[in-house]
């Protein structure tokens, strides 16, 4: 049995319990009806001050949660039984969250001393991991999100079978702590790839959605299909917008934005998730595209790489309050394609950057921020108490000192989010006048609502306190009464009020005491008096108790109708945060600000049309990247001395840069990527200047070695990488590819990297980094004017071999690995017989791919090169394919040889490759099954 089938097998009524259902004591019964109803999930019932689970259900939580597992015995048999304190449980629901399980909170819903027999119970929530609301179990800086996914087709009126619907597809994520809600749509790849990077922790999945294994591992949960019916999401929406079908701009839109919230609602136990005040449609083109690979790569959130920990994002994470960290993480995840907005953002940091004293401001008022949007969520859910209520009005306290801190900034940006931070002062008053200063935890147990603010609470409490006092008072009369001057007034929990009397002085009691208890060297009396006044006083804290709940309540309902009002609040709060952070960032690290082409388009609008003839001319001109002193702003951190680094990329040109492992390739391409996504963040960027055209996308395909992925080998995860890149990369498109090809043989590697580059150049004309250890790659410059090379060095320094890192034109020298080896210490001997190789290496390189036969990298690539050429001509992908499988036909290599000697004697199997490779069809073949069918001959081949 599988996990997943494991933790299902426990889910539902026990087997053993419905075997004699009829003979269950009357709670166990209702355990199993409660089973029964929410058959997807482990149920934990409340039994007083626990959380019980019984049967299988009591061994799943037993041994996830490390409790001890007991039984419960009754007439009808004795059940394995195992539960977790009320009061602590928030750490056990995280251990049966993580363990993969589901979880179904069934409280009791009435008051165990008031009700007549069997307590009612419900299921009041449901949690999982995309609907968690529990402040412990959530993460501050993260978005928790529930998913919906959901495929356009037939059903429903806006419903349509046609081919074009059933290819697009819908995705909407909903964070139930907060309250927002995404929806998004588009063709396959690209719906697929916004869902890798909003990376939800739980999906619900449409009826024929068709998903690949993802990079992030979210709970996939079985919901009714009904819910991602056309009429049925219509109708889920139209709760939160009143026209569902302005909101949503594809039938596969509405049904996953219609499932999402349906299934939020249901967890949180079918009702109207109120705090959810806006459903916001956004394209995934307004944004520029970083898929999960790209994310991973260039280390935007997650360490990949021995500075563990270091991230793009560790190193900006400069905000104040929770707000901020998730919105800057959201920043991250989806830069801006619109240039007004990034400049405005830019605008922004950059008044920041020059007001230091605005800045620190910022951050102080800033940082006693409460999480404003989790705050308003748990109001409008009633889950908020007296100390939430108060952490709220602290906030909105702070919203007029946060408006006066931008009084003197300039910008626009600035000033909107200043007009709109409503300074909500009807909220802040009425929580402020209703609510006590340090309340407590409890909203039931009374002194939470202040003096003053209801009058006929003034009058009850009042009640209470003249009661009260009178007994305060009562000792003194009655010591003067009786002249018993120990005589003593007291109160306990059991027998309430009483007057106590020492033996010695029992002669003395008036008659009117009554005998209320007896101890070793005391009575306790009480006189009618005494009791008529402390029942008027329990009467009187009881109704005030329940009247200060149901004031709570009431205040609690009117704060809430002004979510809306608050949301906008936090989104203007979050945003501040940001752009402070960015301004502060910037300071202290020395960051530019970038320019962006002229024209507000993208690079490629237009400024083709008037790009020189050699792209090398300069980058202003050709919509290129141009980057003055640049440097990593990971690496920098970590390095003593970080070298900086120019860039001069064209438009549409491709740098091959080579070098020595460890020569700073790797950093030097990701640091120009980083550099235009912190632009197009609205951040100042690493380098002395910057100017950058808008990308549409960054891809990287990066380190063979390092994406082992389950069920493929590495090499045809490199080529489906590779595949996605050349199909979608643009000319506005920055891609970065480190050692492709190095997953085969060095010969067909080389090819295929010969290829890429070519086609990239050719076809694609995006701006391309190509880190390689193929020298041989280097001569592609020789004849494409955009292609064009740079390198890394290592030189002797101190008798140590130093990396320079620092990047110069041209192709490294082809034996630099030799150089390396020597500058290492490796013995002479060594180093002079390699050196003796490769320059043998070369000669036959020189003669021409006759006698290539001993070079196999040499080899196929003079031979690729010749075919490739003409196939660039007819410029499609599978015509340089075609000429990779030509190339492969006419060349020497070892695997040629092979195959020419083994022709000599008929080879059933080289028959079939050669037929194989005739019968393929490469005109409707796309480039990944080229690659496939490639890589299927090679191994028939080998
Ligand atoms: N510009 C720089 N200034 C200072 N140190 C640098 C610089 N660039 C890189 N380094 C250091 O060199 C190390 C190796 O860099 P990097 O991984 O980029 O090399 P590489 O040439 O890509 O290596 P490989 O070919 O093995 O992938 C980095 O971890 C960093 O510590």
């Amino acid at each position: 049995m599988n996990a997943d089938a494991q933790r299902e097998a426990v889910y539902g009524a026990p087997p053993e319990m419905l075997a004699v259902r009829d003979d269950l004591t009357p709670m166990l019964s209702q355990y199993a009806d409660l089973c029964e109803e929410h058959d997807d999930a482990v149920v934990l019932f409340q039994v007083g001050d626990f959380y019980e689970a019984f049967c299988g259900a009591a061994e799943a939580v037993a041994r996830t949660c490390e409790v001890t597992l007991t039984q419960r015995e009754d007439s009808t048999g004795t059940w394995p039984m195992a539960g977790i304190p009320i009061d602590n449980a928030a750490g056990y629901l995280e251990r049966l969250l993580d363990a993969g399980y589901r979880v179904a909170l069934a409280e009791q819903v009435e008051d165990a001393e008031e009700a007549s027999g069997l307590v009612d119970r419900a299921v009041t929530q449901l949690i999982t991991p995309g609907t968690v609301v529990d402040e412990e179990l959530l993460d501050a800086g993260r978005a928790t999100y529930l998913g919906a996914v959901a495929r356009g087709g037939s059903g429903g009126e806006n419903g349509s079978d046609d081919d074009t619907q059933s290819d697009t597809y819908g995705l909407a994520v909903v964070d139930v702590s907060t309250g927002e809600c995404l929806v998004t749509g588009a063709d396959r790849a690209l719906a697929l790839e916004e869902l890798e990077r909003l990376a939800p922790a739980e999906l619900v999945v449409g009826p024929d959605c068709d998903l690949p294994d993802l990079s992030f591992d979210p709970m996939e949960t079985p919901f009714e299909p009904g819910a991602f019916d056309a009429d049925a999401a219509r109708e889920t929406l139209s709760a939160y917008a009143p026209r569902p079908d302005a909101v949503v701009e594809s039938d596969a839109e509405l049904r996953a934005v219609g499932a999402a919230l349906a299934y939020a609602e249901y967890a949180q136990g079918d009702s109207k998730l109120a705090y959810v005040t806006r459903v916001t449609r956004f394209d995934p083109r307004e944004f520029l595209q970083l898929d999960a690979t790209a994310i991973r790569s260039l280390e935007l959130f997650e360490s990949r790489s021995a500075r563990a920990g270091s991230t793009l994002f560790s190193v900006l994470d400069e905000t104040a309050c929770a707000l901020g960290r998730r919105r800057l993480e959201a920043w991250l995840r989806r830069p801006l394609v619109d240039r007004d907005r990034i400049e405005a953002r830019l605008d922004a940091v950059e008044a920041l950057c020059d007001d230091a004293l605005a800045r620190a401001d910022l951050r102080e008022h800033l940082s006693s921020v409460y999480d404003l949007e989790r705050l308003v969520a748990r109001v409008s859910r009633e889950r908020a108490d007296a100390r939430d209520l108060r952490s709220l009005k602290t906030t909105l306290d702070r919203v007029p000192k946060v408006r006066e801190a931008l009084a003197g900034t300039d910008s626009d940006l600035l000033s909107d989010l200043r007009d709109s931070l409503d300074e909500l002062e009807d909220v802040r008053d009425l929580v402020g006048d209703a609510v006590v200063s340090d309340p407590p935890q409890e909203i039931t147990e009374g002194g939470v609502i202040a003096d003053g603010f209801d009058a006929e609470l003034d009058e009850v409490r009042g009640t209470a306190e003249a009661g009260r006092e009178w007994v305060s008072n009562l000792e003194a009369r009655e010591q003067e009464r009786t002249g018993i001057d120990s005589l003593e007034v007291g109160y306990n929990q059991v027998h309430g009020y009483y007057i106590e009397v020492t033996n010695p002085n029992l002669d003395r009691v008036p008659d009117d005491y009554q005998r209320r208890q007896t101890l070793k060297n005391s009575e306790r009396f009480y006189t009618p008096e005494l009791k008529e006044r402390e029942d008027e006083i329990l009467r009187a804290s009881d109704r005030a108790d329940a009247l200060e709940y149901d004031l709570f309540c009431e205040v609690r309902a009117e704060v809430a109708t002004e979510s809306a009002r608050i949301q906008a609040v936090a989104d203007a709060l979050a945003d501040l945060d940001v752009l402070r952070t960015l301004a502060d960032v910037a300071v202290a690290n020395d960051y530019a600000r970038p320019e962006f082409h002229a024209g507000g388009e993208r690079a490629g609008d237009g400024a083709a049309d008037d790009a020189p003839d050699d792209p090398n001319d300069g980058t202003a001109e050709t919509g290129g990247i141009r980057i003055d002193a640049g440097r990593h702003p990971v690496v920098e951190r970590a390095q003593d001395e970080f070298v900086p680094n120019p860039a001069d990329l064209p438009r549409g040109s491709v740098a091959l840069v080579t070098g020595p492992n460890m020569s700073g390739k790797s950093t030097y391409m990701r640091q120009v990527a980083l550099v235009c996504v912190l632009a197009q963040v609205g951040s100042f960027v690493p380098a002395k200047s910057a100017r950058l055209p808008v990308l549409d996308r960054v891809f990287t395909r990066i380190g063979a070695s390092d994406d082992i992925a389950g069920g493929q080998s590495t090499f045809m995860r490199e080529m489906s990488e590779l595949t996605e890149i050349l199909h979608n990369a643009t000319g506005d498109s920055l891609v970065l590819l480190d050692e492709v090809g190095r997953g085969t043989s060095t010969a067909d590697g080389l090819a295929i990297a010969r290829a890429a580059t070519e086609f990239l150049h050719d076809e694609v004309g995006a701006t391309t980094l190509f880190a390689t250890h193929y020298h041989d790659l280097t001569d592609a410059a020789d004849d494409r004017e955009g292609v064009f090379n740079l390198h890394f060095t290592a030189a002797r320094r101190d008798g140590e071999v130093t990396f320079l890192h620092s990047v110069a034109d041209g192709p490294s020298s082809s034996s630099y690995g030799v150089e390396v080896a020597q500058l290492a210490g490796v013995p002479a001997s060594v180093v002079g017989r390699a050196r003796d190789l490769v320059d043998e290496t070369d000669a036959v390189d020189e003669t021409g791919p006759e006698s290539a036969a001993d070079s196999e990298a040499d080899g196929v690539a003079a031979a690729t090169n010749g075919e490739v050429d003409e196939a660039a001509e007819d410029g499609t992908l599978a015509a340089y394919v075609d000429g990779l499988e030509n190339g492969h036909g006419e060349s020497e290599n070892p695997n040629q040889a092979t195959a020419t000697a083994a022709a000599a004697e008929p080879n059933p199997e080289l028959e079939a490759v050669t037929e194989a490779l005739r019968e393929a069809d490469l005109v409707d073949t796309t480039p990944l099954e080229a690659l496939n069918l490639l890589s299927e001959l090679k191994g028939r081949l080998e």
